[in-house]
């Protein structure tokens, strides 16, 4: 673990919405007593309104110049955690940023323990679970090909942070 930190410094969770990049990524940050970053309520203390205002409001492309912007003052950072928004591996810039100064575990959650949670507060979803199984279809291979390590987050939490702090 210590020397693929020393080569890259910061942990990056990606991820498919609801995969647990918060909840394992502020666990995580505990355990290495770093810091915490997690972008989408960053981007929403940054503008003072909530990610779905933002999509509804402004579209998704305003709101991907505002995620780009937040992981780039992220990657700032050293020994810190980030956790992404669902969506940041559709932009090869923020994938750039991120790979260069992180170590990226993938958060692989099966998707019907996903679709079970409440799903209503993510615009991509609207509350429909079968945009869900949609979305990971284009973006699994995303995930796959940026990722250093996959998760698989089928455990309890305490389980599967000594996973995660195993992997990296
Ligand atoms: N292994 C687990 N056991 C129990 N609950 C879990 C586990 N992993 C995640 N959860 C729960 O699932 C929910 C979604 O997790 P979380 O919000 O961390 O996902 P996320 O990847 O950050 O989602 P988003 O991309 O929408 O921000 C939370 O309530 C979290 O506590
Ligand atoms: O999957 C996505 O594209 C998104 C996931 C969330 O984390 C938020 O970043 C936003 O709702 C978009
Ligand atoms: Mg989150």
């Amino acid at each position: 673990m210590q020397e693929r930190l020393v080569e890259k410094q910061n942990v990056v969770f990606i991820g498919m919405p609801g995969s647990g990049k918060s909840t394992l990524g502020r666990l995580t940050a505990e355990r290495l007593g770093w810091e915490f970053y997690d972008t989408d309520p960053l981007i929403e203390q940054r503008t003072g309104r909530k990610v779905s205002e933002i999509f509804h409001t402004d579209g998704e492309e305003a709101f991907r110049c505002l995620e780009t912007e937040t992981i780039r003052e992220c990657c700032q950072r050293r020994r810190v955690v980030i956790a992404t928004g669902g969506g940041a591996v559709t932009r090869p810039e923020n994938m750039a940023m991120l790979a260069a100064t992180g170590r990226l575990i993938y958060l692989d959650r099966p998707l019907d323990v996903i679709a079970a949670c409440n799903l209503h507060d993510r615009p991509l979803l609207a509350g429909d679970s079968r945009r869900l199984y949609v979305l990971f279809d284009q973006r699994k291979p995303l995930y796959e090909q940026y990722a250093n390590c996959r998760v698989a987050n089928v455990q309890p939490l305490d389980r599967v942070v000594e996973t995660i702090l195993t992997a990296i």
